[in-house]
């Protein structure tokens, strides 16, 4: 049995940490969520550490984290945040050791399901003009992945649906069963 992992990306707000846990609930598979694991081994919410340590002791923490979860020889759904793709490295390590799945949505979409969030210190300000400034600054950056899927307009289960259906996930399952 070849086990391997999922790994959704995609920037901030298109739903990574919620389909991540659907898609857990439907597999049995374990969901780790790297924003998650780096805020519990730290003893801080991703707010404070920003605030505290600035965003490259993040970014250091954050690679760490993704190589120590990826190692992991088990099955599982590696839900990451959505700055991840701006190391290289961090790229590197996702094509190897899984399936990574985008996630993807408009502007429009991500600024509302934002609105009243307060947990993104890179979207604190004028959230509107932080989104579409990262995403201008992000673009490319998660065109890596085999399987794309827009979220626009839809339910968490619908997507999960739209994965289910989607070949190169079908496969995966396959080489996973
Ligand atoms: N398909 C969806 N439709 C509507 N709201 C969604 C959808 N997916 C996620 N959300 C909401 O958007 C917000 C951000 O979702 P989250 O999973 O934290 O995104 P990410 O991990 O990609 O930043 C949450 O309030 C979540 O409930
Ligand atoms: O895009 C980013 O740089 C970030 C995304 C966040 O995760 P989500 O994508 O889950 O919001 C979190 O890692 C941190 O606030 C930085
Ligand atoms: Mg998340």
């Amino acid at each position: 049995m070849t086990i391997r992992q999922l790994i959704l990306i995609g920037f901030m707000g298109t739903g990574k940490t919620t389909i991540g846990s659907a898609i857990a609930e439907r597999t049995g598979w374990d969901q780790v969520d790297i924003d998650h694991q780096i805020a519990e081994a730290v003893g801080k919410e991703i707010r404070e550490i920003f605030a505290e340590e600035g965003e490259d002791a993040f970014r250091a923490l954050e690679s760490q984290v993704l190589e120590h979860v990826l190692a992991s020889p088990v099955s599982q759904i590696v839900t990451t945040g959505g700055g991840v793709v701006t190391r290289p490295c961090n790229v590197e390590i996702m094509k190897q050791r899984g399936l990574t799945v985008a996630l993807t949505a408009e502007p429009e979409t991500i600024i509302d399901r934002l609105r009243a969030d307060t947990s993104r210190p890179l979207l604190a300000g004028d959230m509107e003009r932080n989104v579409r400034r990262l995403m201008e600054e992000r673009a490319g950056l998660y065109d890596f992945a085999p399987v794309r899927l827009s979220t626009d307009g839809k339910s968490v289960e619908e997507i999960v649906d739209e994965l289910w259906a989607h070949p190169v996930f079908q496969r995966f399952l396959a080489e996973n069963d």
